[in-house]
């Protein structure tokens, strides 16, 4: 028997394409027209030019959707400008900087190129690449990690493959009983958590939350955000109650990690909200998905829960995944002058169940 099953071996394409892009290394998208890519995130100024001379100047920057709306190019599946005799900086700025000049041509891009944005997003980098066409017996791309897009689709499956690790009491401030349970597995990801608090009783509806991790929040206690209070309120919430769990998932920046985060509070300091400022950088609304979330829960023996969230894509994600959700219970943080409009995008963009009115009445002044 092989040791690698079908699985298996879409998986670790996968991951190794992930990796390689992080090293800004390129990867060639095989397929009826092929393509070599690298992210413009992960390189510098020397590998941009030897992809050029490698693609002998048909190289071009592919731009999300989200990120061609932001420039004014109108597309469906995002845009393709090209970058003959393009300086780096200029393609830099063109990829993920704001005030950019319009480029002058563009043409949309081919749909199969969406995937690649796939491999990005694991990758924890900005979708902005840069790709050339690859013709069959092309040497100049020889030697690198190929995929297919059927590949990147039916790797999808490992990203709620989870198994667990280890488990042991940690307690908590406010927390008398909590155990650690980490679990590994995923596509690309690190291991993840979930803390059971107390002694939930399995047979009825679990006091849940599923928490995106957020290093400014949870951690040093920013006042950007309502992350940290939201974590510390639901463990409280669990405590009180005798029992529950909170998923602590590897979500930083909605999925977008932590670079890409701070650069979109970069965005944000010039006057953008956070949907508009993760767009200039490529990203949609809110990339996250919740296949981890479901496949711990199921780990864990939970069918149905009490969700704490105020997001109803949550909520939905749980049900149409067979979890029952019976109830759903807000987790509302302090409102500062720093995360009042963060909140109100929630509420006003996002369709988080946040009182608007409410926000702008109880703002605590610092
Ligand atoms: N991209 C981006 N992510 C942010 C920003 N501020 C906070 N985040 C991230 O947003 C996520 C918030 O996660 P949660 O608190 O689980 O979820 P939520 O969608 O706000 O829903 P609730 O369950 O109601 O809290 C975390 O991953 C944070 O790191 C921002 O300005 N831009
Ligand atoms: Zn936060």
């Amino acid at each position: 028997m092989a040791f690698l099953d079908q699985q298996d071996i879409v998986r670790r394409t996968c991951e190794i394409a992930v990796a390689e892009l992080r090293y800004g290394r390129p990867v060639v998208l095989a397929s009826d027209r092929s393509f070599a890519a690298i992210a413009l995130d992960a390189v510098g100024e020397r590998d941009y030019v030897r992809f050029a001379a490698a693609s002998a100047d048909r190289h071009s920057l592919y731009l999300t959707r989200d990120r061609s709306d932001a420039l004014g190019l109108a597309t469906r599946s995002g845009a393709l400008v090209p970058l003959d005799g393009v300086p780096f900086n200029r393609a830099r700025d063109l990829g993920y900087r704001l005030d950019v000049a319009k480029p002058q041509a563009f043409s949309p891009a081919p749909a199969e190129l969406i995937d690649l944005t796939v491999l990005s997003s694991l990758a924890l980098l900005l979708p902005a690449l840069v790709v050339t066409p690859v013709e069959p017996g092309d040497t100049a791309f020889a030697g690198l990690a190929r995929i297919t897009p059927h590949d990147i689709r039916a790797s999808a499956a490992a990203e709620a493959q989870f198994e667990i690790v280890a488990r042991t009491i940690v307690p908590l401030r406010d927390v008398p009983k909590a155990e650690f349970v980490v679990f590994r597995g995923g596509l690309s990801q690190r291991d993840q958590v979930a803390i059971v608090v107390g002694d939930p009783d399995l047979s009825r509806p679990v006091p849940t939350r599923i928490h995106s991790s957020c290093l400014t929040g949870d951690l040093f206690g920013s006042l950007k955000c309502d992350c940290g209070d939201q974590l510390r309120e639901s463990l409280r919430l669990m405590a009180s109650r005798g029992g529950g769990i909170l998923l602590y998932l590897d979500q930083e920046g909605r999925g977008t990690g932590i670079g890409a985060k701070m650069r979109a509070y970069g965005y944000q300091s010039l006057g953008l909200d956070t949907i508009d400022a993760d767009a200039a950088l490529g990203f949609g609304a809110d990339p996250r998905r919740y296949g981890a979330a479901v496949a711990m829960l199921e780990c864990l023996g939970v069918a149905s829960v009490e969700l704490l969230t105020n997001n109803p894509t949550k909520v939905a994600y749980l049900k149409q995944a067979g979890i029952s959700v019976t109830r759903r219970t807000p987790v509302i943080g302090e409102v500062t002058k720093d995360n009042r409009d963060y909140l109100t995008t929630k509420a006003v963009r996002a369709g988080h169940t946040l009182d608007v009115s409410a926000i702008a009445a109880t703002l605590v002044s610092r």
